[in-house]
């Protein structure tokens, strides 16, 4: 069994283009790959009824369960299977049934809070903010909630306004900060095929990472110069 090397947390918006983007970069790595959705972390609330848990703000941190997910993370580190839960966007709940995950030589993290929890920060190697308008998020969010998540236009519209919006503006933006790598327009196939350039070549054992934090900061603090490293470097 094998000890996950490299861990990726994937941020940003609703409708960015997270899991697309999720799923393009490690599209050569397949097997090597974990995909863990931050959305089977939401709170169990099977003590409300349906009416009220659709009422419920999923857009503010207090709606995941933190601490589970730091657990299982770090179980997966450790190189230890996990029994995931799996969520249901109809019912607003988790699911019956978990998934067993094995632990592989990729770890991808993806949801929009991703980059929000301090301890889950600190077990990434490479953190990615997708950043899209909102305008076109909304129109891409209308259609999903819509045709996969059995929502109505109105309700997808309240939603948006009264809880989606202003979360976004106070909770996920402001992670863009902590990102490695910010990437345009989602699935942006520049940053596309770099990432997975990267990634295969973590899976295969032969990655410089060239963007280590911890270098980098060893670096600057020597007295390396990040501004004119382009031109001397
Ligand atoms: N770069 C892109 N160009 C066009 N459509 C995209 C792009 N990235 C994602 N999409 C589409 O937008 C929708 C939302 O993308 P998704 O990856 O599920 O977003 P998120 O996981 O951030 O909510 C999907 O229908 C997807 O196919
Ligand atoms: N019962 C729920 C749970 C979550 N949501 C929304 O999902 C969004 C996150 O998923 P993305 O794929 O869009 O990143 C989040 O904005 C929640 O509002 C929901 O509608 N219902």
């Amino acid at each position: 069994m094998t000890i996950p090397s490299f861990v990726i947390g994937i941020a940003g918006g609703t409708g960015a283009g997270k899991t697309t983007v999720a799923q393009l970069v490690t599209e050569n790595v397949e097997d090597a790959v974990t995909r863990i959705p931050l959305d089977n972390y939401y709170e169990d609330l099977s003590h409300l009824d349906l009416e009220e848990r659709s009422d419920v703000n999923y857009d503010h941190p207090s709606a995941f369960e933190w601490e589970l997910l730091r657990e299982q993370l770090t179980h997966l580190l450790e190189g230890r299977t996990v029994e995931m839960p799996q969520y249901d966007f109809e019912i607003h709940n988790r699911k019956d049934e978990r998934i067993t995950v094995e632990p592989t030589d990729v770890i991808v993290l993806e949801g929009i809070l991703a980059l929000y929890d301090e301890r889950i920060n600190e077990m990434l190697d490479l953190r990615l903010y997708v950043e899209t308008d909102a305008d076109v998020r909304i129109l891409r969010r209308i259609q999903r909630d819509v045709v996969e998540r059995g929502r109505d236009l109105e309700g997808v519209m309240r939603q948006y306004l009264s809880t989606v919006k202003p979360m976004h503006e106070q909770f996920v933006e402001p992670t863009k900060k902590r990102a490695d790598l910010v990437v345009p327009e989602g699935a942006n196939s520049v940053a596309v095929n770099l990432l997975e350039e990267k990634i295969q070549a973590e899976v295969e054992g032969d990655a410089v990472r060239s963007w280590d934090r911890e270098t980098i900061e060893k670096r600057v603090s020597e007295g390396f110069d990040l501004d004119s490293a382009q031109t001397t470097e």
